[in-house]
């Protein structure tokens, strides 16, 4: 069941700019998505409409089945937001701080949930610290736990690893597993294609406000285990031989090239086959060159794609 239901979400900004520009999209209980795009793309005005922050112009989106917009109390109390910018009281004690983020949204107090929020984090030798106390990377930690303690069944992270170092960043992955594993629905946006190759379920590149793609993360990586071979040709042809044409080949670089995809999973790559065809039909090769499709290549290829619809 979906329990983020975004449908043409829109958001123009009071100078004109339109950051969000009708993005539809479902996120399914206890999925992770990570939404994948350049700086200013709208991951941030995306989230914080969805939590609230910013009023959207156009489009609904429903949480839990409430309407951010007419709903707002109801939804807001189901989303936590641990937002890019660190932003704590420094001399707030940890266990306080938390404690505080729980009152905020009129749920009584409950020290065995704080608890286990604070051990969740292992935060709990530090509850006794004051924010200041703490290094950049256990800060991070206090404003998990604070989107955590009102017991969210959507957190939003935006940016949780920025500026984060390799160690924590890990860290960082094995908490989000260990919150899926606690039905926790969770929603990053993110720079690094590394992230969400290693904690999503599913990846959505937003570019220019627009949603550009969203799929299984698990069929994006079967996209990645396409590779090329590039074979080029002494002479250039004007068309693939009828000989060759149960390869699927591509022309390309004006018939100088012939480009045949192959899948690195599959038990034969036809290779072998493709080669001696090709001598078989004539044709004589200068050079052959394979490449390796990855999900940086189809980020960078979409959203290139999209400045050059902007350009024209
Ligand atoms: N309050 C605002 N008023 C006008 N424009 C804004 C406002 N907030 C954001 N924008 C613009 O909207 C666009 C999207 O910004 P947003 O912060 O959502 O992007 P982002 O994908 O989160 O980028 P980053 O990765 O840099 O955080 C940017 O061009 C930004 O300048």
């Amino acid at each position: 069941m979906a329990i983020v239901e975004i449908n043409d979400l829109q958001k123009t900004y009071d100078g004109g700019f339109q950051a969000l520009k009708g993005v539809s999209l479902e996120i399914g209980e206890g999925e992770i998505l990570a939404l994948l795009g350049p700086n200013g793309a709208g991951k941030t005005t995306l989230i914080s409409v969805l939590c609230g922050l910013v009023s959207p112009t156009g489009g609904q989106a429903r949480i839990g089945g409430y309407d951010i917009v007419s709903d707002y109390r109801k939804a807001r109390q189901l989303v936590g937001l641990v937002p890019q910018e660190i932003s704590l009281e420094p001399f707030t004690k940890v266990i306080d701080a938390v404690r505080f983020s729980r009152g905020l949204f009129g749920l009584e107090r409950d020290e065995a949930k704080i608890e286990h929020i604070l051990k969740q984090l292992s935060l709990w030798d530090k509850r006794n610290n004051r924010t200041m106390q703490l290094s950049g990377g256990m800060k991070r930690r206090v404003l998990i736990a604070k989107a955590l303690a009102h017991e969210p069944r959507v957190l939003f992270l935006d940016e949780p690893s920025a500026g984060v170092d390799v160690e924590l960043r890990r860290d960082m992955w094995e908490l989000v597993a260990k919150l899926k594993a606690d039905g926790v629905t969770i929603i990053l946006t993110t720079h690094y294609i590394e992230e969400a190759e290693a904690i999503a379920d599913r990846i959505g590149v937003i570019n220019k406000g627009a949603l550009l793609l969203v799929e299984d993360k698990a069929a994006l990586m079967e996209r990645m285990g396409r590779k090329e071979l590039r074979i080029s040709l002494r002479a250039p042809v004007g068309a693939v031989p009828d000989a060759l044409s149960r390869y699927g080949l591509e022309l390309a670089d004006e018939g100088g090239t012939l480009v045949y995809t192959y899948d690195t999973k599959g038990e034969a790559t036809g290779i072998t086959a493709l080669l001696a065809d090709l001598a078989a039909a004539g044709l004589k090769l200068a050079d052959l060159k394979t490449t390796q499709s990855s999900l940086e290549d189809i980020f960078v290829g979409l959203t290139t794609e999209t400045s050059g619809e902007d350009a024209a």
